[in-house]
């Protein structure tokens, strides 16, 4: 099959433990290329983890991972060409403080290619544009709202030309203004740059508007997969604890797996 006809995430039978607890069992997921899809669940359910076997930096227990039609090497080399193919947006931003918004879009374009500075700082100020933020170019991370500062990261994260973007909580710390900024960029970029986006994150209400799909983790496992309309329409109890947000019922309180590694 031509690797553009193929998901843009696959996974099968996937098992993933962390040290000897096993985090997430049975998973298979198929994300669609240019799709947006949501990854939800309470915390300490595993959707972090699930992150990293994307990214090749948990292997996992069993089973298979397919990112950008490609099994996830464990060879480094092959790794790292893969990750430049994968646009990571972190809770904490990771902006450098000593660099400035432009010169920290410009790292992951120096560190990862040989072009041109001229080819770079055009590159750069595309990508600054594209998040609303050319102005800001030459301003310090200390001298940028915390929305703004999520956008010189999502900037970053875009340099490379992504065709996968993964989101890990991009709306932690923002106010509900500067979460609507950021929800309607993510989905208007992976419109226009035609891009596949995973979001992780516990703001079910921010993010299912803009999503395709939704998956939702409890109990070390999938326990729905489907459309955002399915999903409020759901009448699983695992389902409704999370969605309504009742401390009592099927998921455990402090959301730990109890389940150990086979
Ligand atoms: N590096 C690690 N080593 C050992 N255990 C880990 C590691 N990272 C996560 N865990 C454990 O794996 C489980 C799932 O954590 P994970 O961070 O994937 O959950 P999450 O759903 O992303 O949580 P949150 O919403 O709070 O970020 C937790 O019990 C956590 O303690």
């Amino acid at each position: 099959m031509p690797e553009s006809n193929t998901p843009a995430v696959r996974l099968a039978d996937v098992r993933l433990d962390r040290g000897t607890r096993t985090v997430l069992r049975d998973i298979a997921l198929e994300v669609p290329r240019g799709s947006v899809t949501a990854v939800l669940g309470p915390s300490g359910s595993g959707k972090s983890t699930l992150l990293a076997a994307l990214t090749g930096e948990l292997v996992p227990a069993a089973g298979t991972v397919e990112v950008l039609g490609q099994r996830v090497p464990q060879r480094k080399r092959e790794l790292l060409e893969l990750r430049k193919g994968i646009g990571v947006l972190l809770q904490g931003n990771g902006l450098l403080t000593d660099l400035t918004a432009a010169e920290n879009v410009a790292l992951p374009l120096r560190m990862h290619t040989r072009l041109p500075e001229p080819v770079i700082r055009r590159l750069v100020e595309m990508k600054l544009h594209a998040v609303g933020l050319r102005a800001a170019a030459d301003l310090f991370p200390r001298e940028l709202s915390g929305g703004m500062a999520r956008r010189v990261a999502l900037a970053r994260a875009l340099a490379l030309d992504p065709p996968l973007m993964v989101y890990d909580e991009p709306l932690t710390g923002l106010d509900p203004i500067a979460s609507g900024v950021i929800m309607s960029l993510i989905s208007r970029l992976n419109d226009t740059l035609g891009l596949t986006s995973i979001i992780v994150t516990h703001h079910v209400h921010e993010t299912l508007p803009v999503a395709d799909r939704a998956i939702v983790i409890a109990n070390a496992r999938i326990v729905f997969s489907g459309t955002p309309a399915e999903l409020q329409s759901s009448t699983d109890p695992l389902v409704r604890q999370f969605l309504d947000g009742e401390p009592d019922g099927p998921i455990a309180f402090d959301a730990a797996p109890q389940e150990r590694a086979a």
